[in-house]
């Protein structure tokens, strides 16, 4: 059994971890970096996450931009067009696996390939296949991310072994699916449904939840619904999932209603899409004395420190908010508390979100309903199409959607936003700054924005 000393040992190539090692490993550090799966260099975001997937998104709807009437588009060509998405998502996952190990080899990060099990709290065991490896190093960075969550569901099914996929899988489908039930319509669910109903697929959302979108604002919510059940997808609500049963051919969802027990649907393939948990199997957690939340994360304070000193967690395994750019800034906590002062923290965090959706749908602050138990909050809210100083969804030929503020009547401050619209993935961004920095409402408004851009939307919905 081999041995080594590190300064560092990072288990799983998440954005935390990668960056933190690459910024260890520049600063003179010696870093060890363990990943499960050479197919996973570079972690979930841009291997089976957050960018193939958005690469799907942009190929689908440039597909429908180029058939607005998919019923007259033959299941040749929806299937072509489905297979030529995969095929450029999958270069470029490939390339951006290959550049990212290119990255953290090139600054002398020690990659290592193998799942990672804690023997020790300064202790490291790599299961590499052949003779286990043992790492040592005074500081652990726990960033193994977050698995699918498998549901007791009854019935003959086994996820991924044929019909029924997870959000991985789901990118891999042989052809089209003419038919697709998803089970669970959160951010997973609805971006897959959108992807593939506009290839044409005909889509179904089951959701346990009493209505779709059901984490937004009501009037938010039934805007989104309307827009995608436009795009031709159902939504069936407050479902319970009696028994999937998949064949070779097909697969079959029971589920009961509140008004009526005994439903059936029957599709190609069906997306379980229920949540995703910290991935925290087989760690030796326990063994070493790191505590776990009730929910299955790592349990750690606000500067991301384990139970036991000198191990931290950051991304998903923490149980933060899933999101990428989480992962980014928990790298800044724990890099901060290796190299740095020491003092920075997750209090404060102002955390915008975007379902990609055509149009997307960002949000960041408070709901409606929050908002209104703590502040007199003034709503102003418009229709894109209504929003005459914002041409650029008419350009693009998508002014769906809506802008959505709740200001503080008294501070001017803005306590929320939604933004249904073209480029709400960008806007989002610099609602979330004048949240984080006090910009009033009026300032905002009052702001000179380039033109044509979405931007401008501000100078007239909050002026
Ligand atoms: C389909 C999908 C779409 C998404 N879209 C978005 C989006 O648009 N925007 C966004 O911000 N977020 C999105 N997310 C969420 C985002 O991908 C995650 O929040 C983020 O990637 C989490 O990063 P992380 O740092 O926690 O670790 P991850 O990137 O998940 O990396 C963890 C790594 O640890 C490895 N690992 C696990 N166990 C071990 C072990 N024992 N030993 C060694 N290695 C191990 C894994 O193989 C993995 O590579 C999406 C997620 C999914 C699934
Ligand atoms: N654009 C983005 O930022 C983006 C995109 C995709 C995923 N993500 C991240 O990935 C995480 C996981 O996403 P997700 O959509 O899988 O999870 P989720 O927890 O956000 O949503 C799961 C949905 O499944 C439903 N559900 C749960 N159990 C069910 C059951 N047995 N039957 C029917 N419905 C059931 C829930 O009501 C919920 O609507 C998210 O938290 C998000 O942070 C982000």
């Amino acid at each position: 059994m081999t041995s080594t000393d590190f300064d560092l040992i990072v288990l799983g190539w998440g954005k935390a971890g990668k960056t933190v090692a690459m910024k260890m490993a520049a600063s003179g550090k010696q870093v060890a970096l363990v990943e499960a799966s050479p197919e996973m260099y570079g972690g979930t975001c841009i291997n089976i996450g957050c960018v193939p997937t958005k690469s799907l998104v942009v190929a689908a709807e440039r597909f429908q931009a180029a058939h607005p009437d998919l019923a007259k588009v033959t299941y040749e060509e929806a299937n072509l067009g489905f297979l030529t998405a995969q095929s450029q998502r999958n270069q470029l996952t490939a390339k951006m696996n290959s550049a990212n190990y290119g990255m953290a080899d090139s600054k002398g990060v020690h990659i290592f390939n193998g799942t990672a099990k804690l023997t020790g709290p300064h202790e490291v065991s790599v299961n590499t296949g052949a003779e286990p490896v043992t790492l040592r190093a005074d500081n652990i960075l726990i960033n193994t991310g977050a698995t699918p969550v498998v549901p007791c569901i009854a019935g003959d099914w086994q996820l991924n072994r044929g019909r029924v996929v997870d959000s991985t899988q789901v990118q891999q489908l042989p052809g089209l699916p003419r038919s697709l039930v998803i089970i669970g319509g959160g951010p997973i669910g609805l971006e897959f449904a959108s992807i593939f109903s506009s290839f044409g697929t005909k889509v179904s959302v089951l959701d346990a939840a009493d209505k779709p979108f059901s984490r937004f604002d009501e009037d938010v919510a039934a805007v989104a619904t309307e827009v995608l059940k436009g795009k031709g997808i159902s939504f069936i609500n407050s479902a319970k999932v009696a028994a999937v049963n998949e064949d070779a051919d097909q697969v079959k969802v029971s589920y009961d209603l509140p008004e009526k027990e005994g439903n059936v649907l029957v599709s190609d393939y069906v997306l379980m899409a229920v949540g995703r948990r910290p991935m925290t199997d087989g760690l030796g957690l326990a063994e070493v004395g790191v505590e776990l939340t009730e929910r299955g994360a790592v349990k750690v304070d606000e500067y991301l420190r384990t139970s036991v000193p000198g191990i931290y967690a950051a991304g998903d395994v923490n149980g933060g908010p899933q999101f990428t750019y989480i992962s980014y800034d928990d790298h800044r906590i724990v890099l901060d508390q290796l190299l740095g002062e020491g003092k920075k923290s997750t209090r404060g965090r102002v955390v915008p979100a975007t379902i990609f959706l055509d149009p997307p749908l960002a949000t960041v602050g408070l709901s409606e309903q929050s908002a209104r138990e703590h502040h007199r909050v003034k709503v102003v809210r418009k229709d894109i199409a209504q929003i005459a100083a914002m041409p650029r969804p008419k350009i693009l030929g998508n002014p769906a959607g809506l802008m959505k503020f709740l200001i503080d009547e008294e501070t001017d401050l803005i306590l929320g936003a939604t933004l249904y619209c073209i480029d709400a993935q960008e806007l989002i961004n610099t609602v979330a700054l004048a949240i984080k920095h006090q910009i009033t409402a009026t300032q905002l408004a009052d702001m000179i924005f380039t033109h044509p851009s979405s931007t401008e939307g501000f100078n007239e919905v909050l002026g």
